[in-house]
This record gives structure tokens, sequence and C-alpha cells, in this order.
């Protein structure tokens, strides 16, 4: 392979390892210091790219997509404030453990600290949130300093998906020509072949293989003797994706007799695998209240996955004795209520189906049926609201709508919580995701739309007013990516949460600091963005627009007009009808 300069061969070499290492789609923001990575990104065969016009919620659709599809969706900036508007997304992947790969442009080192233009320190930019850093040299047409390269890019990709998966950041120094100009002798003629064109297209550089820790035959001896109890539970809560295993957790499940108490992202609550599998999804309606109080403790819990959303399930089990395990293949220590007795470090989904190889014990039928009677009594109450105007119903309808299959994101704040309280247990191929990793009402907008992108699924997004106005310009990717949504906003006119915080009861300045109520109208952000939209104020009438969009090609936003106040209030009086049906 020859080229006309060394940025154009540095480029092309970058291009064609992260295609040959399994990459697929690239986004791209525009800037000029990049042009050696985008015009050698646009012009590989193998490379779709996204062009995102800003960082910001490029970040957030690379990691929505990478959320969908387990696979990292490399970023291109140019260098500047452009490169620090990835830093929330990179929050986020860290966090949540998603793949991401960050590309960003930067001035050859004498120009740096100089008051050079555009140039700012991009050393180590996103701190200790990336799984790898590297400041790559300067373009060199050598043959080492091109194996080492291409040995760089393979081991970013592998740093990326690996365990944990998670953001990789290399800052790639430029100096001009930047564009495919004709330097004469810049690249001999003469470079040896393997490090000028790497191995043969379809073969990276460096392959990797393996990664997931497991147990021996001891610990798992040790372990299914702990798990042999009548009263276990396993939790599993916001997985990293792509989401648990069904067929080795029900396996275990049915071993050990424990139900499984499904976080709305574990991968657990909606699928095929609720007809046999003992799977629990209205917890949050009824743990830690005087329900749970006069039940006998679990003697063992096995936490799979991050910390679940549901604060009262959270809570319930930090007032338990039981043994707690948790279970985490990067042997992370991520339990915030301080109980975890146990930290096994192994792969979540081979570790439940070896142990349902040895685990016979059956646990105790009363116990499952504690549980079983208690969720059954819940979803009754939350039935009995079935025309009742609230936020958590509005969710439920969504649920209740979804096509199977389908692909559903939920924002933070009150619409994942919503899906846990109101997420109907089913039997739809549901992929429920959200950015439970640092809970921001940021991105959403994007992380919706990149998952689309990875999906052939039909997409719905449940989004907050808020969230929708942090990341409205995030709609752009409808038209630019070629990506359909339908956007369901849920407007209360401000930060409806905070109406279940203690801050409530300082007025002022609860409306004017916290609430925030903004008055904003969604609809020219439709026609902007060249979205359908709709406005209901009714479930029937949510239920009617909901369906039509369904039936309809493209996207579109439907905005609910409901009060925070009364979906509070509505949430409690379902809780207190469940408690009452429960306790005599
Ligand atoms: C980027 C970011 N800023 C602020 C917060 C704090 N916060 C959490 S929830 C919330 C309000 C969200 O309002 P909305 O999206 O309308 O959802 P609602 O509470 O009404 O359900 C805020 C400001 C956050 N989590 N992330
Ligand atoms: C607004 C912020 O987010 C906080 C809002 C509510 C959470 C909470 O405690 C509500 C009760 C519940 O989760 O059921 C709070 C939390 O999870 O601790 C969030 O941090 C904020 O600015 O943090
Ligand atoms: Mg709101």
């Amino acid at each position: 392979m020859t080229a006309p300069n060394r940025n154009t061969l540095w480029g092309r070499a970058i291009a064609a390892e992260l295609a040959r290492s399994g990459v697929r789609t690239v986004c791209i923001s525009p800037g000029s210091r990049s042009t050696p990575l985008t015009v050698a990104v646009d012009e590989h065969d193998d490379l779709r790219t996204i062009s995102a016009l800003d960082e910001r919620t490029a970040a957030y659709f690379a990691l929505g997509r990478a959320r969908r599809t387990g696979e990292v969706t490399p970023l291109i900036c140019t260098s500047g404030t452009a490169a620090a508007n990835y830093h929330p997304a990179v929050v986020e992947a860290n966090q949540a453990r998603v793949p991401l790969l960050l590309l960003t442009a930067d001035r050859p080192p004498e120009l740096r600290d100089s008051g050079a233009n555009q140039t700012v320190d991009q050393e180590k930019l996103y701190g200790d949130a990336v799984r790898w850093y590297k400041d790559l040299p300067e373009p060199a047409p050598r043959e080492r300093a091109l194996r080492s390269l291409r040995t760089d890019i393979c081991r970013a990709v592998g740093t990326a998906e690996g365990t944990p998966a998670g953001p990789v950041h290399l800052n790639v120094p430029f100096r001009k020509p930047l564009e495919p100009t004709p330097v004469e002798g810049d690249v001999p003629a003469d470079l040896d072949p393997l490090a000028a064109a790497g191995r043969d297209e379809d073969t990276p550089f460096v392959r990797r293989t393996g990664g997931e820790p497991q147990l021996d035959d001891r610990d798992l001896r040790k372990l299914s003797e702990t798990l042999s109890v009548d009263r276990g539970l396993i939790v599993a809560g916001p997985a990293d994706p792509p989401g648990l295993d069904p067929e080795p957790v029900t396996a275990f499940a049915h071993a050990t007799g424990f139900p499984i108490l499904a976080d709305p992202l574990s991968g657990l609550r909606f699928g095929g695998h609720s007809r046999v599998a003992p799977v629990i999804g209205g917890y949050d309606g009824f743990v830690n209240t005087e329900v749970t109080a006069e039940w006998p403790d679990p003697e063992v819990v096995v936490r799979l996955g991050a910390s679940p959303t549901s604060k009262p399930l959270r809570k319930y089990l930090a007032g338990t004795d039981a043994r707690q395990l948790v279970v985490d293949h990067a042997g992370a220590w991520r339990e915030a209520e301080f109980t975890a007795t146990d930290l096994v470090v192994a792969d979540p989904d081979r570790l439940c189906g070896q142990l349902a190889q040895v685990i016979r014990s059956g646990g105790a039928a009363g116990w499952r049926n504690r549980w079983e009677t208690a969720e059954a009594a819940h979803w009754e109450a939350a039935d009995d609201a079935d025309d009742r105007l609230y936020e958590g119903g509005i969710v439920a309808d969504v649920v209740a709508g979804l096509p199977d299959p389908a692909t559903l994101v939920v924002s933070n704040s009150m619409p994942v919580r919503d899906l846990d309280r109101f997420g109907t247990v089913g039997t739809k191929s549901i992929t429920a995701l959200g950015n439970r990793g640092a809970s921001g009402i940021d991105g959403i907008v994007s992380t919706a739309l990149g998952a689309a992108h990875g999906t052939t699924d039909d997409v719905t997004l449940v989004i907050g007013d808020l969230a929708l106005y942090h990341d409205m310009n995030g709609l752009l990717a409808v038209g630019r990516a070629e990506v359909d949504a339908t956007v369901v906003v849920i407007n209360n006119d401000g930060g409806g949460i905070f109406h279940k915080l203690p801050i409530e009861d300082f007025e002022p300045p609860f409306t004017r600091q916290f609430k925030t109520p903004h008055g904003l109208d969604f609809e020219p952000a439709g026609d902007l963005y060249g979205l359908g939209f709709s406005r209901v104020e009714s479930r029937e009438g949510f239920r009617e627009a909901y369906a039509a969009a369904g039936d309809r090609e493209g996207s579109e936003i439907i905005e609910v007009a409901v009060d925070a106040e009364s979906s509070h209030e509505i949430r409690d009086e379902l809780q207190a009808e469940t408690v009452e049906r429960l306790v005599d």
C-alpha cells in the first residue's frame, strides 16, 4: 500500500485495522485537524459513517448503538472543545461498561501549550474514566511505527470491548498537509508490505480471544453448598451490554428454587423465558413495606449486574441479614449499601449455568409463593388504575403497546422508575435500555437513536420533558442517521421526581430552583427535525396515538401532558392498595 503522504498512510492504516477488528460503523463530526481520519474512514468500503454535527450527541449516539449491539462504534472529532464534548458519554460508558472508542485529532506536540488556535490539553482528557489512553506518535512512514499503530488500533478495539467493556481514548496528532495532497518522497516506495498494508482484508493485525473469568470445581462446590437453602433470591440489576442471558439464569433459578427479581434493564424482565422462569417484576411496589416486614429474611441473595434501579429493593436487601453474593466478571465492588458478604469474580451467565448443573436444592415452595402472591397483588392494583392518567400508567401502556420484538429506551428520573414499578413481566422480546451508569438526564435522545441504528426493532423512547430539553438537537439523527423512533415525552413541566424528595417541603425555592417549570411547547422541535407530533391528555388518547404511531412509518413525538404530583399520589395509592391486599 502507498499513499500521497504520511498522514493519508496513517489514516488508512487506522481505518483498515478498525474494519478488520470488526468495526462496521464510525461516527464522524466535522473538523479540519481530523481530516486524515475522516477521509480514510469515509473511503473505506467496509466502514459505514454517520455524520453527527455535534460531538456531544455523536458520543451518546455511539453509546446507544453500542448498548444495543455490544459492539464499539468509534468516534472521530477535531481538536479543542470538540473532544471535550465527548466527556459526558465517556462518563456514562465507563460506569455502565459500554464500549466506546474516541479518536480525537490533535495539533502536533510543539503547538501544544503555545497559544496556537483550537489547541487544548487533550492529554488524558477523560481522566480515569477510560480503560486505556494513548497519545499516538506523529504519523511516520516507517515499518515499526506502522506496526505499532496497527497494534494500537487492535488493542483499542479489544480493550473497549473487553472485560469490563468501556471507553478507550486515542489522541491522534497530525501536522499539515492534512488532505491527501501528494508530497514528493514522503512515503517510501519500498515500505515493508506488512507494515504498509497489514495482513489480509479479513485479518486484524492482532487477533484477541478469551477474557471471561470462571470458578474452578472447588469454588463451585463451595458455592453450591452455600446456595442450597430454603429461602434465596436472584436479584438481576441493570446488566452490562448486551444483557444477562435468560437461559442459564432460568436454569439456575429452577435448580435453586429462588425467584428472579428482574430489574427492567437486566435483560430478564421481558422475553419468552418468562413463560417458565420465576421472574418477579413488581417488587418495587411492595418490598420494604409492611408486606415484607412480616416475612422471614432471605438466607442468600445472589446479585447479578449493577445495583438495582429500585431504591425500595436496595433498602429491603440492606435490611436483611442474608448472605449477599455479588457476581461480577470484572470483580468490581458495586454494592453501595455495603451489605455484600461475598464478591464472586465470574461471568454471571456462565456461573449460573455451571451452578445449575450441580445444585438440586429446589428451595422452599412457600418462600416462592410469598413473592408470587405479592407480585399478583401488585399487578391487580395497577390494573385497577387502568383508566387513570398518571406517569406510571403511560409507561405501562407503552409496554403493553410495544410490538414483538421491540427496543424500549427509558430516560432517567421517573420514566425508568415507572418502568421498574409498572413494566409488567411478559413474553414479548423487549430490549429495555437506559443510562443507569451515571443516571444523567442528558444525551437520552441520542442514546435512543443510536440504539435504533443498531437494531431492526421498532424503537420507543420514553423521556421526561427536562431530559428532552437537554438533548433536543439529538433529534437531528432521525434524518442524518436515517433512524426512526417513537418519542413519548411525559411532560409534567419540570422535574417531577423532585416531588419525591424532602425538598418539596421547602417552598420557595422548590418550584423555582428544583422543579424548574419551563412552559416549553415541544411541537416546534418536531417541525424543526422532521418528526410528527401529537399531544394527548388521557390514557385512552395516548393508547390511540401510540397505536397509530406504531402503524405509521417515520418518527414522531407523542407529548403526554400529565401532572407530577397526582402521578406520585396515584403511585402511593396503588402501593397502599397492594399492601392492604397482602397484610391482614
Ligand atoms: C445531566 C443531569 N443534570 C441534572 C440531573 C439531576 N436530575 C435528575 S432527575 C432531574 C429532573 C428530570 O426531569 P424530567 O426529565 O422532566 O423527568 P421527571 O422527573 O419529570 O420524570 C434532574 C434535574 C441529572 N440526573 N443529570
Ligand atoms: C435529582 C437528582 O436525582 C435524585 C432524584 C431522586 C432519587 C431518589 O432518591 C428518589 C427516590 C427513588 O429513587 O425512589 C435520587 C437517588 O437515586 O438517590 C437521585 O439522585 C439528583 O440531582 O441527584
Ligand atoms: Mg418532567
